[in-house]
């Protein structure tokens, strides 16, 4: 028997056929079919055009791509359309928080990004990522907690940005490349944030998580400080996260510290999402070839060890530092960029694990209209 509730022109075998199609449709971001995720919520044809509609609880712009890529030629034999219309709704699940710490006004889920040692890159992973995920459809703001080293006002291109306070207790997030920020760095000269000690810091942050004014975001990225002191320890216990992500490097010595990272997490029961690995190969701008200088299969191994994925594997290009100096990320300076890719691909990854892996909290979900 089929589901859908409008009159259509196609007969109930046609139906049966398409709902069968989408069913058997495999992806990597999908650990049940799209029937059993109830996301096919409308099927008409109209005159000769065939009209899909879907509802998706995690960002999912490209799985979308490939769906429709995928079924486009079999739709048309089955229901005779010259045209298929298809529409991807979003409504984005709340997932359940580590320790079932209430929520942060306006934010549905938190994805903490960490790293064992500074200097592996998480900045411009976190800041990527959280371009990448407003690419797979979301709406997404981030955090910087990087007390101190605040980089992402920079990444983004938004250095000489001050948040407004128009009740004098809230700050309005900085809108940067369609993205809500905040960042210590936009509140005082950078060379101030690195006085900071450990209870000062961390009360800052979590002062500067609650009292900015965020619009409804799906999911808001926190650049975390590197490390696993007492610091890391602290916001790791205070903030309402609902998944973190471990950036390495392939080196020997990062994925030590990974490893007390993905312990330090394990320690006050915030889940780990995965680990991702940064520089993993070098690309040469020149040419384009691609090798392994830092090595390879560690971060494979750490994660099987972990039984926790390896979510993405970044490259090293000098394309990615430059356009992080210039304030445009590559994922929005080149969207369609091998490098940019990488992200994407991450960025789908991690909506769907954070998914997978997560209780949706019904009470908080919202409906909202996309495409
Ligand atoms: N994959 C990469 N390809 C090219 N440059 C990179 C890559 N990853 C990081 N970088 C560059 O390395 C430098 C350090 O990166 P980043 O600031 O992201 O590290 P971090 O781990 O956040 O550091 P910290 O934790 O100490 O703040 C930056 O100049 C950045 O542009």
């Amino acid at each position: 028997m089929s589901f859908f509730s409008s009159a259509t022109a196609l007969s109930d075998t046609q139906k049966n056929q398409i709902e069968q199609l989408v069913a058997d449709f495999r992806d990597p971001t999908l650990q049940k079919n799209l029937i059993e995720l109830k996301a096919l919520k409308k099927i008409e044809l109209g005159g000769s055009t065939l009209r899909l509609e879907l509802t998706l609880p995690f960002a999912w712009n490209s799985g979308f791509e490939r769906l429709k890529t995928a079924l486009e030629a079999d739709l048309r034999k089955i229901s005779g359309a010259n045209e298929i219309r298809w529409q991807l709704n979003y409504q984005i699940a709340t997932l359940k928080r580590a320790n079932n710490h209430p929520a942060v006004n306006g934010v549905k889920n938190i994805i903490a990004v960490t790293s064992g040692k500074g200097g592996v890159g998480k900045s411009t992973t976190a800041v990527n990522l959280a371009l990448a995920l407003k690419a797979q459809g979301a709406r997404v703001g981030i955090l910087d907690a990087d007390v101190y080293g605040p980089s992402i006002p920079h990444m983004l291109g938004a250095a000489d940005q001050h948040p407004t306070s128009p009740d004098n207790k809230h700050m309005v997030a900085i809108e940067t490349h369609g993205i809500s920020a905040n960042s210590i760095g936009f509140l005082m000269p950078p060379d101030n944030a690195t006085i900071w000690r450990g209870p000062m810091a961390s009360s800052a942050l979590s002062q500067l998580l609650q009292e900015t004014w965020w619009p409804d975001l799906d999911y808001l990225v926190i650049d975390m400080p590197p490390g696993t002191g007492d610091i890391q320890l602290t916001l790791s216990q205070q903030i309402p996260v609902t998944g973190a992500i471990v950036v390495t490097t392939p080196q020997d010595i990062a994925l030590l510290d990974a490893v007390k990272g993905i312990a330090m997490f394990e320690k006050v029961s915030v889940p780990v999402l995965g680990i991702v690995e940064n520089m993993s190969v070098h690309i040469c701008a020149n040419c384009g070839h691609h090798e392994a200088i830092f090595g390879t299969g560690g971060a494979q191994k750490v994660a099987e060890k972990y039984n926790i994925a390896v979510l993405g594997q970044i490259p090293l290009h000098i394309r990615l530092r430059e356009d992080l100096d210039h304030g445009t990320p590559t994922v929005v300076a080149a969207p369609k960029d091998e490098i940019s890719q990488y992200f994407l691909q991450l960025a789908e990854n991690v909506a769907s694990q954070l998914y997978w892996q997560g209780n949706v909290i019904p009470a908080e979900i919202m409906f909202r209209e996309v495409k």
